[in-house]
């Protein structure tokens, strides 16, 4: 049966309509057909043939229920993902979906046991990541049933027992790290990096330590009582010490409530013509009777070139809310006549008081780099900070990455993507030598903050807020503080944004997004980052190490070479050891020699399939294609 367009429209409506879809990011389902050819129209929609194949809603802010029934309207669907939402409630019958090649849920709020025959006859499924939820319970046996699993990612749950035995499997990704395991790694995964299983704390064998017999499950449980009393009676006390602390952290908190759960209305608020109250959870336009003096929403200018313009002028026009990150939302407002602007909230940057803010705001003022998007002005309220910058109208290198699909805009090719890193090298050059006082002058480098110009120059942003940024909440927010050595030894040096251009590099030429290679804020181990994904996936092929690269990429054939320089660079950047790492120097000239080749040869689209490539592409003898580990 061929299902016609305006179908998979209603299926797509009724999918919708079980959803709880606050942001409004899902506004523009709503007429004509998801897909023409293999152009998607509706947001976040993958597809091929003018049919579904996939649904890529991530970061979406959704919640409600996933209808799986009603995504069985939709046969040519093979790719799920609904990452980074706020889903909640028991593992979506998902086995339903017989034809599924691939299920991302990871950083959701699932959470229960997942039953053992879950997955069961699921044979085409690929890659299934659920971590950063909060499953509990035994890892489900089916999934070492299925015939084609390649990537498996449980980290980050509450999975108890021991970890299965995967003996047909072939298995490029696996990760069950952070969660509650023990007993021993099975043989079958003995060869698996360490940091797969780090973080379960009754796990041994294999590339862990050892097992003894006390780390036997069997053993524990004949225990003497003796043991057994002691330690409830340790159980006890802790448990009343923490019962304690509860009720006076609690007591402490109802004080401060005011200030956590309601703070104030910000001026931004109060003028606001933003209408997505939602968005301002904390406080609404409501609330806005103190009316304050207009000075109040004055905004401090950085840069002599530019017109200046008050908080109301931008709020005149209606904004709109281009999304939330880790520090608060960013808006774009248009002034009446002029260009559009972005104003970025955040909260957490009381680290040092006004003098001390505004002198180095006006230091990041200063900065002119054609790869930097320029500070245009600040607001400073105690309790929260703006920052005003252009708008630039291309959008991030995070969108054009990850999610081009649902854009209907082509992948950026081979020759885009080696400028927006050689762009990203000189725009982190310049920082180095104009702030050499800032241990990371970048601190948060990572594609969401590389923005795109329409020819695709790239301009970094949100660089240099380590020193205003509060330290407490700087592990939990900046990409600087993610990096093995803050991770090992709580320490951040010249060369963490080295790391953070490495991960980067890896991102833009794998195409995959490094937060789930991450241990989500928890101390752990160098080992978990994207660049051990790709030593691992390099370092096992024996030629051309097609799986790394992102298949969307295209190139010119007798590129590769070049690709494959830029893949190591980006490996030695994301060197554990500090000592051995390049610095910024030796990145740029390394960086600055990789060219893009200069023929005239067809282009080729070999990634886009999921077929071997290597065969239908020419490879030249004289490029070594191994990864030295
Ligand atoms: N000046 C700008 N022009 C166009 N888009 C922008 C601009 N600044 C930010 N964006 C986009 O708006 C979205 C939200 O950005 P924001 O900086 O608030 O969060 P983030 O970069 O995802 O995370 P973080 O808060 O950690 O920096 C991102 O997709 C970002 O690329």
């Amino acid at each position: 049966t061929t299902f016609s367009a305006s179908s998979e429209a209603d299926v797509l409506l009724k999918f919708k309509s079980s959803l709880d879809d606050e942001k409004n990011a899902l506004a523009n389902w709503n007429g004509g057909s998801p897909c023409i050819g293999d152009q998607a129209n509706w947001i976040g929609v993958l597809c091929t043939n003018g049919s579904v194949w996939g649904l890529q809603l991530e970061n979406m802010g959704l919640e409600g229920e996933i209808d799986v029934n009603t995504l069985l309207g939709l046969p040519s669907l093979r790719t799920l993902s609904f990452m980074n939402n706020n889903f909640d409630g028991p593992m979506p019958e998902i086995k339903k979906l017989e034809a599924l090649k691939s299920l991302f849920l990871s950083y959701n709020r699932f959470s229960g046991e997942i039953p053992a025959n879950a997955f069961e006859g699921m044979s085409y499924l690929k890659k299934l990541h659920l971590a950063g939820n909060q499953f509990k319970g035994a890892i489900p046996s089916s999934l070492t049933q299925l015939p084609r699993l390649l990537e498996l990612s449980l980290e980050g749950n509450q999975f108890t027992g021991q970890v299965p035995e995967f003996e047909q499997h072939d298995l490029l990704l696996l990760n069950v790290s952070n969660n509650q395991l023990d007993g021993p790694i099975p043989a079958s995964l003995a060869n698996m990096n360490s940091s797969s299983f780090s973080g379960n704390k009754g796990l041994c064998g294999g590339p862990l330590s050892p097992c003894t017999p006390a780390s036997s499950p069997e053993k524990k449980s004949s225990s003497s009582s003796t043991t057994m009393m002691i330690f409830a009676i340790v159980a006890g006390v802790l448990f009343l010490i923490t019962l304690i602390l509860l009720i006076l952290c609690l007591r402490r908190q109802s004080h401060t409530s005011q200030s956590i759960e309601a703070p104030p209305p910000s001026n931004l608020q109060k003028k606001a013509s933003f209408k997505e109250e939602g968005h301002f959870r904390h406080g609404s336009p409501d609330h806005s009777s103190n009316g304050k003096k207009a000075e109040n929403f004055k905004l401090s200018f950085v840069r002599e070139d530019r017109e200046k313009f008050d908080l109301q002028d931008l709020l005149k026009a209606s904004a709109e809310i281009l999304g939330s990150g880790c520090f608060g939302s960013s808006y774009k407002a248009a002034l009446f006549t002029g260009p559009a602007m972005v104003v970025k909230r955040f909260r957490q940057m009381n680290n040092v008081g006004r003098e001390e803010f505004q002198e180095h705001m006006r230091r990041l003022g200063r900065l002119r780099h054609p790869n930097l998007l320029p500070l245009v002005a600040y607001y400073y309220r105690k309790e929260e900070k703006l920052l005003v910058s252009d708008y630039v109208e291309n959008g991030s290198l995070a969108v054009y990455l990850h999610s081009n699909h649902a854009r209907g805009k082509p992948a950026l090719d081979w020759p885009t993507r080696l400028k927006v890193v050689k762009g990203v090298a000189k725009g982190l050059a310049y920082l180095y030598n104009e702030l050499p006082s800032l241990i990371a002058p970048h601190g948060h480098l990572k594609s969401s903050n590389v923005l795109l110009t329409e020819s695709f120059e790239p301009l970094v942003t949100d660089y240099g807020l380590i020193p205003v940024i509060n330290q407490e909440n700087a592990q939990d927010l900046m990409v600087a503080y993610k990096s093995p050595e803050y991770l090992q030894n709580k320490r951040i040096t010249k060369k963490t944004d080295i790391w953070s251009l490495g991960i980067l590099i890896l991102e833009i030429l794998t195409g995959k997004f490094p937060a789930n290679f991450l241990q989500q804020g928890q101390q752990g181990s160098d080992q978990d980052d994207l660049a051990t994904w790709v030593r691992l996936v390099a370092g096992e092929a024996d030629q051309w190490p097609a799986e790394v690269f992102d298949k969307e990429m295209r190139a010119k054939s007798g590129s590769e070479g070049e690709m494959l320089r830029l893949l190591k660079i980006g490996l030695r950047c994301c060197e554990g050891d500090v000592e051995k790492r390049w610095d910024m120097k030796e990145v740029v000239e390394k960086i600055e020699e990789v060219r893009e080749k200069d023929t005239d040869d067809e282009f080729y689209s070999s990634y886009a399939s999921e077929s071997d490539v290597r065969s239908s592409r020419g490879l030249s003898d004289e490029i070594s294609y191994t990864i030295p580990i």
